[in-house]
């Protein structure tokens, strides 16, 4: 009947509310009680009338069926690596290479932490997701797109009214410290292996042929850019793109700014690197991008790597001691 169905929809739509509340905003307004209250009304609809399940639905992010093999996408815009820079000298020397090829006197740069996770490119067709894979060698990944559907941190639906026809995001998905630490002992309980760190630890939990098992991972999801987009109108900046991204109920950094100059660069990297043991999940270094598309349009990109951008790494953590 008619206002099952509308009930249904809208539980599906606060359920997804309260997931962009929760894992892109960091701030839920209700408890988790009565978020699972919500989630159990929508199963027993859906037990009720199964055909009100749909594939996007908040109930299925348990995970559907194991495959026997993940079948190979090939990426539209393909995922190309940062150059990674280890000391200042090296950021000088990029930031003298992007004044002198734009022959700007000074450049403003995006910047934002270098998530150490599993880089993904999302499909959002008309505002649902679609298709999801990992990076592969840059231009051809895997379709995890069963296991993505299990992330709460990824939205079913772009949250926005008038969706893009087509728009792909990149992120990572990570491992939140504490999370990988709570799934090791989980693991050495079981008398399964444990994992060495939590990067391992996701890709680990996402390339599994069984969403179920994906399921019962934590896994988070940071957006950092854009692949393909059909029917949208790009903004100016870098800045612009992550803030319609958090928009459209896609979790972005917290830590992310707008700096001028390469002093601009090595304030932020010192800033991040001293607040790093205090971030919920690991970081390798933090990355910077020339803020403006089109001059990240003419600096474009040498062999593999853009030009406008570069990883700036922190020394290799010391492994945890016991
Ligand atoms: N891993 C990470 O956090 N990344 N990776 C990029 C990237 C890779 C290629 C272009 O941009 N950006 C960020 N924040």
């Amino acid at each position: 009947p008619t206002e099952i169905a509308v009930r249904a929809r809208q539980l599906r739509e606060q359920i997804e509310y309260h997931n962009y509340r929760y894992y892109a905003l960091d701030a839920p307004v209700i408890p988790d009680a009565e978020f699972d209250r919500l989630l159990r009304e929508l199963q027993s609809l859906e037990t009720q009338y199964p055909e009100l399940v749909t594939l996007d639905s908040p109930t299925q992010r348990v995970g559907i069926a194991p495959v026997a093999a993940f079948s190979k996408i090939t990426h539209r815009v393909p995922m190309l690596s940062l150059n990674n820079a280890f000391n200042d000298a090296e950021i000088e020397a990029f930031d003298r290479r992007c004044r002198e090829s734009t022959g700007l006197s000074q450049i403003e740069y995006a910047v934002e932490p270098k998530f150490d996770g599993l880089a993904i490119t999302l499909s959002y067709a008309q505002g649902r997701f679609v298709q999801g894979a990992t990076r592969g060698d840059g231009y051809t990944g895997e379709d995890v797109t069963a296991n993505l559907r299990t992330i709460r941190a990824i939205p079913m639906q772009l949250g926005i009214k008038q969706p893009p026809a087509l728009l792909e995001v990149r992120g990572e998905v990570l491992m939140l410290k504490a999370d990988f630490a709570a799934l090791n002992v989980a693991q050495r309980e079981r008398g399964d292996k444990e994992f060495a760190n939590p990067r391992n630890a996701a890709a680990g939990s996402l390339r599994q042929l069984d969403p179920r098992i994906t399921a019962s991972r934590r896994l988070h999801f940071f957006a950092y850019g854009i692949g393909a987009a059909d029917g949208w109108i790009t903004p100016p900046t870098h800045a612009e793109i992550m803030n319609q991204l958090l928009d459209m109920h896609l979790p972005i950094a917290r830590q992310r700014n707008v700096v001028q100059g390469v002093s601009g660069l090595l304030d932020f990297y010192r800033q991040i690197g001293s607040a790093r043991a205090q971030l919920p999940y690991d970081i390798d270094g933090v990355v910077y991008k020339v803020n403006d598309l089109v001059l990240q349009e003419q600096l474009g990109f040498v062999a593999r790597a853009p030009r406008f951008a570069i990883a700036h790494k922190f020394p290799a953590q010391e492994e945890l001691t016991q």
